[in-house]
């Protein structure tokens, strides 16, 4: 398998270059404004502890992995989701299993967790594939005499899947396209949200902007759910097979009531916003790192036709795919979609000598751990290699965290790397990917890590 340094040197993609010291609390609330990672500084890579006071918050940042790890377990329940977290998406996904907290988190996991019985990994291969062949038909017959723009396509896969997965109906392009410009909005308007509610500002038309952005998603999905949840509850509705009824079957555990219509709505916004956009990031990225890596499009597509035999990509396949798997790891190493994880403090502690009050707030960045020198070789190098290398096993246990950590791990984890994992191999196959002559993507940080224009990448057909 080919390694990073095949090329002439370990290739480098691009990340925003640290400051050499801290900046100003009002510089940095202006550049955090757009992007909160372009607001680190040098020490910011490698400090175990960091804390910023703000006018109206305790702010600390936490590297140090055995206090990662005592948050992220929170074996003592006193580091739940954020209530600015909570304020900020409730919008969009109200009180679902993504911001819930405490017995209402364990009770609405327990009732969700069927559901993800229907992301079986065998069960949705089929859905994935189909999504993954409408995807390659797609570009086959775009215009390819100039390079084609990324990130729309990998949203649209990504949210065709998860789309098929709760709903059994392939979505529709119409609909797609209203869901992308309202999410779109969202996001733009969240980051500037999260820095007011940082900073104790007002949030000047935060509120209605967010809620006529969530009100144009949940247009696209209510009708089916009102039909499907009405029917259901007439006693007329046909059983289906996917996430959707399972949700309208689920009990709660102590009172046995099912979830009302709000509360479904809630569940299936979360499953498919959670769903799709960090996965369109994460391939969107991927392909990215390929284009600027022939040597690695080389040995993915030796590994493919060595383990399929030429045949299409079956589930079987996927297990035997080291090289494409170590590819999809190492771009969420290098570009986790969900670079930050934001906790509250509910009773004073210490953590390595700071004395965190009630109510303060505590990040963990999977970015900044991923990319720290004291726990990777060459943090920022593209090496998908690293991931069988025994010296890094240590790293890859304790300082790789792109589905976070912990009981509120990913739920969709799984089902991630093996639609990442088709939609690599699958892509690989067809298509030769180049990066065009112009400047590189730059990260940018806002719900998820994108890069903030979209990657134009030259597909060439290979057969
Ligand atoms: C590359 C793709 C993905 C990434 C990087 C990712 C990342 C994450 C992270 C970091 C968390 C934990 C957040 C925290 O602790 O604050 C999370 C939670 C969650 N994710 Fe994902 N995710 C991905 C794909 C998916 C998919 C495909 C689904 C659904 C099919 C999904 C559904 C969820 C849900 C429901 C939660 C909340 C779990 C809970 O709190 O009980 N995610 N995800």
């Amino acid at each position: 398998m080919a390694d990073a340094s095949d090329g002439e040197r370990p290739f480098t993609p691009p990340y925003p270059i640290p400051h050499r010291s801290k900046a100003s609390l009002f510089k940095r609330f202006l550049t955090g404004w757009n992007s909160w990672i372009h607001t680190l500084f040098e020490r910011s890579y490698t400090m175990q502890m960091g804390e910023i006071r703000l006018p109206r918050l305790d702010f600390f940042i936490a590297n140090d992995l055995s206090v990662v790890e005592r948050v992220m377990d929170d074996r003592e329940k006193v580091f739940p989701k954020h209530r600015f977290q909570h304020e900020l998406l409730d919008p969009l996904i109200g009180n679902s299993v993504f911001s819930a907290n405490g017995q209402d988190w364990e009770e609405q996991r327990e009732m969700v967790n069927p559901a993800f019985a229907h992301t079986n990994l065998k069960r949705v291969f089929p859905a994935m594939q189909g999504a993954v062949d409408d995807l390659l038909a797609t570009i086959a017959t775009m215009d390819r005499s100039k390079p084609i723009a990324v990130d729309p396509l990998m949203t649209h896969v990504a949210a065709d899947i998860i789309y098929r997965t709760i709903f059994s109906v392939k979505l529709d392009q119409a609909s797609a396209d209203r869901i992308y410009h309202a999410f779109h909005r969202y996001q733009k308007n969240i980051q500037p949200g999260a820095m007011l509610k940082l900073y104790g500002l007002p949030l000047f038309g935060y509120r209605g902007r967010a809620a006529r952005a969530a009100a144009e998603i949940h247009a696209v999905f209510g009708p089916i759910v009102k039909a499907r949840y009405d029917a259901w509850h007439s006693g007329g509705g046909e059983a289906g097979n996917d996430i959707l009824q399972s949700l309208l079957e689920a009990r709660h555990p102590a009172s046995g009531d099912p979830f009302s219509y709000q509360a479904i709505m809630e569940q299936v916004s979360t499953i498919f916003l959670a769903g799709h956009e960090t996965a369109a990031s994460a391939m969107t990225w991927a392909l990215y790192l390929l284009a600027e890596c022939p040597h690695w499009q080389d040995a993915l597509l030796a590994e493919i036709d060595r383990e399929t035999g030429g045949q299409p990509i079956a589930f079987e396949h996927l297990r035997a795919l080291g090289g494409v798997r170590n590819l999809f790891r190492e771009t969420l190493r290098l570009y986790p979609p969900v670079s930050f994880l934001v906790r509250e403090v509910t009773a004073s502690t210490t953590m390595r000598d700071k004395l965190l009050h009630k109510g303060a707030m505590i990040v963990i960045s999977p970015w900044l751990i991923q990319r720290n020198r004291n726990n990777w070789k060459c943090p920022h190098a593209f090496a998908p290699e690293r991931f069988d290398d025994p010296e890094e096993a240590e790293a890859c246990r304790r300082a790789y965290m792109p589905f976070g950590k912990g009981p509120r791990i990913c739920i969709g984890a799984g089902f991630a790397q093996q639609e990442g994992m088709l939609i690599l191999a699958s892509i690989v196959r067809a298509f030769r990917l180049r990066y065009p002559d112009i400047p590189r993507p730059e990260p940018v940080s806002r719900l998820t890590l994108r890069p903030k224009r979209a990657v134009q990448l030259w597909f060439e057909d290979r057969r």
